[in-house]
């Protein structure tokens, strides 16, 4: 554990998965401290993580198991010491963290849409009967059957690079990725349809970047303070409780945004049949800074709604 600001020779370890994107968000994070500190780069140390979830290609996620894939082996890493700070996409998050960690430094958000990418140019709205959609998010699976249910959705893994490489080949007409990825990527190159969060609500916490730590290293506590956005934690109150609320395991497809309005915040949120037969959405808005019982009360309330049926028939 660091016992002062992080030096050459004692260089913060930032633990990260591999994927480009990973990579992407560890090094903003990384060029966030150093410039909020005046500390060279190299006082900071990129370890790379081997996580389970990487390593299956061939099988649904949610069948072998869940979020907690893409994270157990760099909590592992945090809670014996090996890193400093672990840096995540807080979609991919659960809910509740291991005892003895804290994940509540988030960077400011990035775009929150989704985007539909087709190599031939067509939006939601307007692609031929019939064609293959490639996803493997429940979410963006429900939510297009919902609207366009003359479309087959195919199971579609992988990274960013990998699942543009699949329509290279064919593999599916359209996918679907999140625009934060895509920024933070700079693969301006991608053809795709940035899509309105009136058309498709986002997921819990898209595009925000999250950084974990060990809850009793107060080195790294101040700093991480110092780089936290407060509207984004505000946000992610919201949604995450929604999340909470409704159970947050990945086998309901649940959509979720919070927008801070002046003092107020804003939150939308879906919960929608696996196969979009049915979806059923609310819009509550109260004050911020009860951002917390906001999502938490919307989840309730989608509960009632929906009758305890909804979340377990499909
Ligand atoms: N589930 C994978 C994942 N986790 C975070 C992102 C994108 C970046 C973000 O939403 O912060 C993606 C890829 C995607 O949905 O296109």
């Amino acid at each position: 554990m660091l016992n002062a600001l992080p030096t050459p020779a004692q260089p913060l370890r930032i633990g990260t998965r591999g994927s480009p994107l990973a990579l992407a968000q560890a090094y903003e994070t990384r060029d966030r401290l150093a410039q909020a500190f005046a500390l060279p780069h190299e006082a900071f140390q990129i370890e790379v993580i081997k996580v389970t979830g990487d390593m299956v290609q061939d099988k649904a996620l949610r069948e072998i198991g869940g979020k907690g894939l893409f994270t157990r082996e760099i909590e592992d890493a945090l809670l014996d010491g090996s890193i400093d700070i672990a840096v995540h996409s807080m979609k991919d998050m659960p809910v509740e963290q291991p005892a003895g960690l804290l994940l509540d430094c988030y960077l400011p958000r990035e775009d929150v849409r989704d985007a539909f990418v087709s190599l031939h140019g067509w939006t939601l709205a307007d692609v031929p009967a019939g064609k293959v959609i490639g996803t493997s998010s429940l979410r963006r699976r429900a939510q297009i059957l919902a609207r366009r249910p003359d479309l087959t959705v195919v199971e579609f893994r992988g990274n960013v690079q990998t699942r543009l490489k699949k329509l290279d080949e064919g593999v599916a007409d359209a996918t679907f990725l999140a625009m934060a990825g895509l920024n933070r990527l700079q693969r301006g190159d991608v053809p795709l349809k940035a899509l309105e969060v009136e058309q498709m609500l986002p997921a819990v916490a898209q595009g925000a970047i999250g950084i974990e730590r060990r809850a009793d290293d107060r080195i790294i506590e101040g700093m991480l303070a110092v780089i936290h956005d407060g509207p984004t934690g505000v946000r992610l109150a919201a949604e995450r409780a929604f999340l909470a609320g409704l159970d947050g395991s990945c086998h309901t497809p649940i959509a979720g945004l919070a927008e801070i309005i002046g003092d107020q915040i804003r939150l939308r949120g879906e919960v929608l049949r696996p196969d979009g037969s049915e979806a059923i959405c609310d819009d509550m808005r109260g004050a911020a800074v009860d951002a917390a019982q906001i999502g938490a009360e919307m989840a309730r309330k989608l509960r009632g709604l929906a009758g305890e049926g909804f979340f377990t028939l499909g």
